[in-house]
């Protein structure tokens, strides 16, 4: 159908390319990416033009309406599961009839409202309920698609114009080196040249498989970050039971002896259950000088941890304190046992053995567990053992899923340990803006603590 109308683009009246288009955005053959479908004089402007990367802001300008010309902007995108994400805003053009999101606020009755050049991104929402945007194969682009469609009625008038966008993963010269060594199942993504650069393993938490798409994203400004599978992917266990620390010290020692990686220490980025095993990483393992966690929990949870002759039980939970929200939804955030009290405490992770700097990045409405518990609780640990204070920074509004910049906000999914789909927590807006922050606050302290001379850690290697 995308092939006959784009054959027929010329002879095709806005509102029969509506009607032969809709529902769900058609996909533009290549050949027309860039370009959009353009009634007399409305067109549609991105910047940069046809492609940018995923966690950049994207600039979009409509021109050719009319004076103060009500429209409905609609942006949409498919998944690789094929899973439709929609957003849309209701603008009105300024009196030379431009319309510049960076410019212009969207007006109340849209998926967001307000001055947000990005809201068409940050507010993509899936028609499947309980799904998450993620990427699976970083080569190849999300394609945004967006339509210009007269006035702010529902449903919206006629189509005025439509263009494509390619929002990339893999910035130009940036390397994808499938990872098979040993037992390490992981993707090694290496910047443009020779290196050496700073070195980071990045882990996500609770779901198995190898999520790419935070290891490439962050490739792309200078660093070496290996993508680390843990469970669930090819012939790592099937299942969160137990997981054996000289698993991960394989990667870090793989990390380590890499020619274009830079010594003496690696970075860790784990998020969620990923935060844990990082903060265990950092504990037992040598050859960590920074150790950054997202929402994660300074016990270890849903596995046994082992290290040599050392077990570390995971917290206690009572799902008894399964609460249902009024969405019928439930709310796992008072499921772990506090891992202060009596026989939780074997949980806590001892962090004092640790010799690296800590960033800890709380979501402040995670509904996961009590991140900000957490991090406060991890720095007075450290500060009790005569360590170094770590950075903690907090996100009011945010939820669990700290993302990259622009992925929307996922409110609820299944939580494979749970079973069953929980919330997540967080305020689209406020969580956005925590993710944007966030990405700053990351980089700059794999920058500081990897590029810079090392500050009390040692090549103990
Ligand atoms: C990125 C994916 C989804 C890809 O994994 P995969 O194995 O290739 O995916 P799969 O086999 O197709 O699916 C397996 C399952 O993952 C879920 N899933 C898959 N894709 C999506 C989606 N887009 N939205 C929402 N859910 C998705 C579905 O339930 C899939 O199961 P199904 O195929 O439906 O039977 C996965 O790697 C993942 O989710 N990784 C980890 C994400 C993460 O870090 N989650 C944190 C969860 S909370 C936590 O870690 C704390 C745990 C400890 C505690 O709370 O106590």
């Amino acid at each position: 159908m995308g092939q006959v109308a784009a054959l027929s683009l010329s002879r095709l009246s806005a509102r029969c390319w509506q009607r032969l288009l809709w529902p769900g955005p058609a996909r533009i053959p290549g050949g027309l990416a860039a370009r959009s479908l353009s009634s007399m004089a409305t067109s549609i402007r991105f910047s940069p033009a046809a492609r940018s990367l995923f966690d950049e802001p994207l600039g979009i300008a409509v021109q050719g309406l009319g004076p103060r010309q009500q429209v409905t902007l609609r942006a949409s995108l498919r998944d690789e599961a094929g899973e439709l994400f929609e957003a849309h805003g209701r603008y009105q053009a300024a009196d030379d009839g431009e319309l510049d999101l960076a410019r212009c606020p969207a007006l109340p009755g849209g998926s967001f409202s307000g001055l947000e050049p990005m809201g068409l991104l940050w507010a993509l929402q899936p028609r499947k309920p309980f799904w998450r945007l993620v990427k699976k194969d970083v080569q190849t682009p999300f394609r945004l698609q967006l339509e210009v469609l007269e006035g702010h009625g529902d449903p919206p008038g006629q189509l005025l114009a439509q263009a494509e966008h390619e929002r990339l993963f893999l910035r130009d010269g940036v390397r994808r080196v499938p990872v098979r060594e040993g037992r390490i199942r992981a993707t090694l993504f290496l910047p443009p040249g020779n290196g050496p650069f700073p070195g980071i393993i990045d882990l996500y938490g609770t779901g198995g498989g190898l999520p790419e798409y935070r290891a490439c994203l962050l490739a792309n400004y200078g660093f070496a970050v290996l993508a680390l599978a843990f469970y669930g992917y090819e012939d790592l266990p099937k299942e969160m039971k137990e997981f054996h620390l000289e698993y991960f010290e394989e990667a870090i020692n793989y990390m380590l002896k890499h020619t274009q990686v830079k010594g003496p220490g690696v970075g860790l980025l784990g998020f969620s259950k990923g935060g844990d095993l990082c903060l265990s990483m950092a504990s037992f393992l040598k050859g960590i000088t920074a150790t950054a966690v997202i929402n994660g929990s300074v016990a270890n949870v849903g596995a046994v941890l082992r290290y040599k002759d050392i077990t570390i039980p995971p917290l206690g939970a009572d799902a008894k304190r399964i609460k249902i929200n009024k969405s019928g939804i439930a709310d796992i955030v008072d499921v772990l046992n506090n891992p202060l009290e009596g026989p939780n405490r074997r949980s806590f992770i001892p962090l004092e053995k640790a010799e690296c700097r800590f960033l800890f990045i709380v979501g402040q409405d995670d509904h996961n567990w009590k991140s900000e518990f957490f991090a406060v609780e991890g720095s007075k640990h450290l500060q009790a053992h005569g360590k170094e204070k770590p950075e903690i920074v907090c996100y009011p509004g945010a939820g669990h899923y700290i993302e990259p910049p622009f992925f929307p906000m996922c409110a609820a999914s299944m939580h494979l340990l749970v079973g069953k789909p929980v919330m997540w927590g967080g305020e689209p807006k406020a969580h956005s803006e925590a993710q944007r922050d966030a990405w700053q606050q990351i980089q700059a302290f794999f920058h500081r603590h990897l590029n810079g001379k090392p500050s009390g850690t040692t090549n103990k290697l």
